[in-house]
């Protein structure tokens, strides 16, 4: 099978870029032996990189991911298309199928998000942390086979219309979103963190829930601020004259009104932290 060019080199740019972001999972502590997956959407064809199953990590090369269709389905006489592709094919396939925004997927069982996950308990937005990164609660999907869309359909009904980009599927582990696969690893490694120090917070006595308004103020400067260029640079025109530069330093006084007035409606991100 050729698909061109083109989407040749975007197959073999998500194949590398899935089979590294692996390592990031191992980095920082989220899956242990085969556990956990991750995929990724190939830009300009509807088709999706996906880990090979039950494979160890230090296994994982661009040659052995698995091009599937949105169905699920190997692209056969692909690299890597002798061996089955994770277990969780099915629902990554329903998320993109679903969630045309989608282009990453990441699954693990990290101890403290499965934690709460076997609680069958949302993790409430208790750390600004949250408020940032999740603009509220994690919340839980039902419990789900694996194998069939069943999982995806949880991730899908649980997180259409919610801020966050981490789901904990109840008695499972934790599925986490993004605009590309890198994306939604960070989501995966922010969810296990703040999983971690809300799960500790409770062992010491009642957690305060951050009120709704600073949720909302957060989740907005951490969207359209955070790590931004600042919104007073100068135009080119006037730089070129050499007048004073000004405000180049830290949140400006326009950027904070650009926070303070956007909505921070949830799903409109703009760029991958
Ligand atoms: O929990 C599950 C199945 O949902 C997975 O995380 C497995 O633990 C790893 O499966 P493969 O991706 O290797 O099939």
């Amino acid at each position: 099978m050729n698909y061109g060019p083109e989407i040749e080199v975007a197959i073999a740019r998500v194949r590398s870029d899935v089979a590294h972001l692996h390592d990031e999972l191992t980095k920082y502590g989220l899956v242990i032996w085969t556990g956990g997956n991750i995929s990724a959407r190939v830009p300009g064809a509807d088709l999706f990189v996906i880990k090979p199953s039950g494979v160890s990590y230090d296994d994982l090369s661009p040659e052995n991911m698995i091009l599937c269709d949105l169905n699920g389905v190997v692209i056969e006489d692909t690299p890597g298309s002798h061996r089955s592709p994770s277990s969780d094919t099915a629902a990554h396939a329903y998320v993109y199928r679903n969630m045309s925004h989608v282009g990453g997927v990441v699954h693990t069982h990290s101890t403290y998000a499965t934690a709460w996950a076997a609680r069958g308990e949302e993790i409430p937005c208790v750390i600004t942390a949250m408020a940032d990164e999740f603009g509220g609660p994690i919340p839980v999907a039902p419990f789900a086979i694996i194998g069939d869309d069943s999982i995806g359909v949880g991730i899908v009904e649980t997180l259409t219309g919610h801020r966050s980009r981490a789901v904990l599927m109840q008695n499972h582990g934790v599925f986490t979103i993004g605009t590309d696969a890198r994306d939604a690893v960070k989501a995966a490694v922010m969810a296990e963190d703040v999983a971690r120090t809300v799960h500790i917070a409770r062992q010491l006595g009642e957690v305060k829930v951050i009120p709704q308004p600073a949720i909302d103020a957060l989740f907005d400067r951490y969207q359209n601020v955070y790590g931004k260029a600042p919104v007073t640079a100068l135009p080119s025109a006037a730089a070129n004259r050499g007048a004073p530069t000004g405000g180049r330093s830290g949140t400006s006084g326009a950027a904070k009104r650009a926070a303070s007035t956007s909505t921070g409606s949830g799903q409109g991100r703009k760029s991958a932290r």
